[in-house]
């Protein structure tokens, strides 16, 4: 209820003019990402990968392993009694088919299990390939630990625990994962991200955290530790790619027991078969009836499935994008609502102090006297720009007024930070709808010509901060920040796949009206404190919606663990990364799209092979059965329809097709089939059209084809 009320069209931001606005302020720049710098850097597989791929194929093999996919797992019982039958034609009572035809089904079957385990294979070796790179960039580094003298100590980063405060200076590499407590420096991240730009860290707000490996290029900065030695974002980030954490996502889980069902109610036809065919006095030969189950099952899904899910993984990772689990990838696929935050997503989050505009009689030298101690002691970039801005107005700072009072530091539910003086005076700055509760909480009036200079400052895009004493309220603090470029087009994209942007904010109407306009979102929310981003999420939810969440502050942290799929920015703060189950290391919010797109393209993916393979399993009958039937009544040659050229070549061909239509798809399922935005709707129907009628005839080719071939030998 709450979202519906608080939710605006856009539309209105069309009342308010439109206005050109470039700043000159951008030096935190390097925040902004790099888009798509990782997506063509690799190949698909390289000859170290596949020789690797090649031996974990046999390794595989092992029935305790094989058991997990019990699909593949029917193969291989095939080919062992196969294999048995090849040696002992009547170890399972008297047989008339030649030595020749078990070898070759036992063989066949062998090849058949490879293909699917060479699949899983090298889908699992560039994650592989890629925690081998991330471990050599692990190492151990030496801390200059703080101690209670305030002297700093080396030890090893090894022996860090969480919460031990140390010191890094320039040249030097970041012991531990950690938060900026006091100082600002450029760090050189390349060694996670691989972008080679350094990009700023700096106490308070939401550039504040660091990771261990890093390297510091300028000044220096004191580090509080927040993750213990062996449970740093680089542990983290290795046994990810590794695929150690791996575990089958619920869609995936009930495909298989859909294809486990299946395989079992083939394998209750196959073994009953016989006992018909004796009491119509034929006999069927136990290798005859293995080839049979094996093209029945769905073998071409069975052995790709697993394959499908860890490129799909791989896919984001390509894109700097860490998942924690595929489950968050897949349910990127369905999302119907994405809610990103404002400041630092959308706009540049270097949120700048330009201007100061005085209310009523105030005189421009007591409000810079106020706003210098509202701003003393505040850490966040608001606050310090706010400091520089008056040194260059050359308003002199008071830090004797100041001096031994209490800090009321930024709070998102407050919105407001300042300063309560020893005198009892209490001095506060913040978004003016707060402050001006504040004001009349304390008996004070509002200012008449407030809300005029504010909606002023916000019908430009900047956020006007008031500034109060007790019950006066003095002037604005005119902040700007600005629209990242090529945001109209990334929602254009968004609306395009049928996905609803909102843009929740803890800024004023005014405010998120113009940003919501210039960025082209869908809609915004407003003055949103922590708890209402998640109302937003859970109200969209409850609608029975999929919502995607992008955001990077400590108030954002919540509603990322809320939402579906939340996706932390990695230059956010350390609460942010650890709520979210995904983390881009190029700080990009609209990568979300490109997680979107792999989510679509991965169940794509696994809907079209699952598609092709019971299509394609059909045409088999009509090759096999057949000729299963000529064989035990060679009379029935009106059967064989395929004009194949003999029952057993024709048995032999439609197995050797089931074989290796597995490594033929492999390139597809690594690389997913291409998405283009369009609606759900015809999205199905042509991906039934191509893998369904696809899957009917590129079988009864290639069975042909193979026939042909094969008629040269037997
Ligand atoms: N250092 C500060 N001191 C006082 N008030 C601040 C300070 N920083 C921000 N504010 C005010 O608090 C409001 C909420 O800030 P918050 O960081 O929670 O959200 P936001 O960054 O504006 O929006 P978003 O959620 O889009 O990032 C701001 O719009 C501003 O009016
Ligand atoms: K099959
Ligand atoms: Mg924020």
């Amino acid at each position: 209820m709450m979202a519906n009320l608080l939710v605006k069209e856009t539309n209105r931001a069309a009342e308010f003019p439109e206005k050109e606005r470039r700043g000159s302020f951008q030096k935190n720049l390097p925040q902004q990402p790099n888009h798509n710098d990782h997506k063509d850097g690799k190949k698909l597989m390289d000859k170290e990968m596949v020789i690797q791929a090649l031996k974990d194929s046999f390794i595989k093999l092992d029935p305790r392993k094989m058991v997990k996919n019990p699909i593949m797992f029917v193969v291989e019982i095939g080919f062992i009694i196969t294999l048995i039958l090849s040696f002992a034609p009547n170890a399972f009572g008297n047989s008339g088919v030649e030595p020749w035809f078990n070898y070759t089904v036992s063989l066949i079957l062998l090849f058949t299990v490879l293909f699917a385990n060479f699949a899983e294979a090298i889908a699992e070796g560039r994650g592989k390939a890629q925690a081998d790179s991330l471990k050599k960039s692990k190492q151990e580094i030496t801390a200059n630990l703080l101690k209670g003298n305030g002297k700093t100590e080396k030890i090893s980063s090894t022996s860090l625990k969480k919460g031990d405060v140390v010191m890094v200076s320039q040249g030097e590499m970041i012991p531990g994962d950690g938060e900026v407590i006091e100082g600002l420096a450029s760090v050189d991240e390349s060694a996670i991200t691989g972008e080679s730009a350094p990009v700023i860290k700096e106490a308070g707000g939401d550039f504040n955290s660091v990771t261990g490996g890093t390297r510091v290029v300028s000044d220096q900065i004191k580090v509080r530790i927040t993750s213990n030695s062996g449970e740093s974002f680089l542990d983290r980030m290795i046994s990810l790619v590794e695929g150690a954490e791996r575990q089958k996502t619920p869609n995936e889980i009930a495909l298989n027991t859909v294809l486990t069902s299946l395989t079992l109610i083939f394998m209750i036809v196959v073994v009953t078969l016989p006992f018909f065919t004796n009491y119509l006095g034929f006999a069927l030969e136990i290798p005859i009836l293995i080839a049979l189950l094996v093209c029945l099952i769905p073998t071409t899904i069975g052995g790709l499935l697993s394959a499908i899910g860890i490129a799909g993984m791989d896919r984001v990772t390509q894109f700097n994008v860490l998942a924690m689990s595929g489950k968050a990838v897949e349910a990127a696929g369905d999302i119907n609502t994405i809610i990103l935050d404002k400041t630092g997503t959308i706009t540049f989050g270097n949120r700048m102090a330009s201007n100061f505009i005085p209310v009523s009689d105030a005189s421009q030298e007591e409000l810079h006297y106020w706003t210098g101690i509202s701003s003393l002691n505040d850490e966040t970039p608001e606050g310090r720009s706010t400091i520089e801005l008056l040194k260059e107005k050359g308003s002199k700072l008071n830090a004797s007024e100041a001096a031994g009072g209490q800090i009321i530091e930024f709070k998102a539910e407050t919105r407001m930070s300042g300063m309560d003086l020893r005198d009892g005076r209490r001095v506060r700055k913040g978004a003016v709808d707060s402050v001006k509760d504040w004001v009349i909480a304390q008996g004070g009036t509002i200012p008449a010509d407030l809300d005029e200079e504010a909606n002023e400052i916000a019908r430009e895009g900047g956020t006007p901060l008031a500034v109060a004493v007790d019950s006066r309220i003095f002037g604005l603090i005119y902040l700007k920040d600005t629209v990242k470029p090529g945001m109209k087009e990334r929602f254009d994209q968004l609306r395009q796949m049928g996905i609803k942007t909102i843009m929740a904010t803890g800024d004023n109407p005014l405010t998120a009206a113009t940003i919501a306009k210039e960025a082209g979102v869908d809609e915004f929310i407003a003055e949103c404190k922590p708890e209402d981003k998640i109302e937003v999420i859970k109200y969209e939810q409850s609608q029975g919606k999929l919502v995607a969440m992008t955001g990077d502050g400590t108030n954002d942290a919540p509603a990322l663990a809320q939402a579906d799929v939340g996706l932390a920015m990695n230059s956010g703060t350390t609460a942010a990364k650890e709520a979210a189950n995904m983390v881009d290391l190029d700080s990009n919010p609209t990568k979300i799209i490109e997680v979107v797109s792999i989510g679509k393209q991965l169940l794509m993916t696994r809907g079209a092979l699952t598609t092709f393979s019971i299509a394609n399993d059909i045409a088999k009958y009509f090759a096999i059965i057949p000729a299963m039937f000529m064989l035990a009544i060679p009379e029935m040659t009106a059967l064989n329809i395929m004009g194949l050229s003999t029952p057993l070549s024709a048995i032999l061909s439609a197995l050797i097709f089931n074989a290796i239509i597995i490594p033929m798809l492999i390139p597809l399922a690594m690389k997913g089939i291409a998405y283009k935005p369009m609606s759900s709707n015809a999205l199905l129907s042509r991906n039934l059209t191509i893998y369904g009628l696809g899957g009917v005839l590129v079988p009864f080719i290639g069975i042909k084809l193979i026939d042909m071939a094969v008629s040269l030998f037997i």
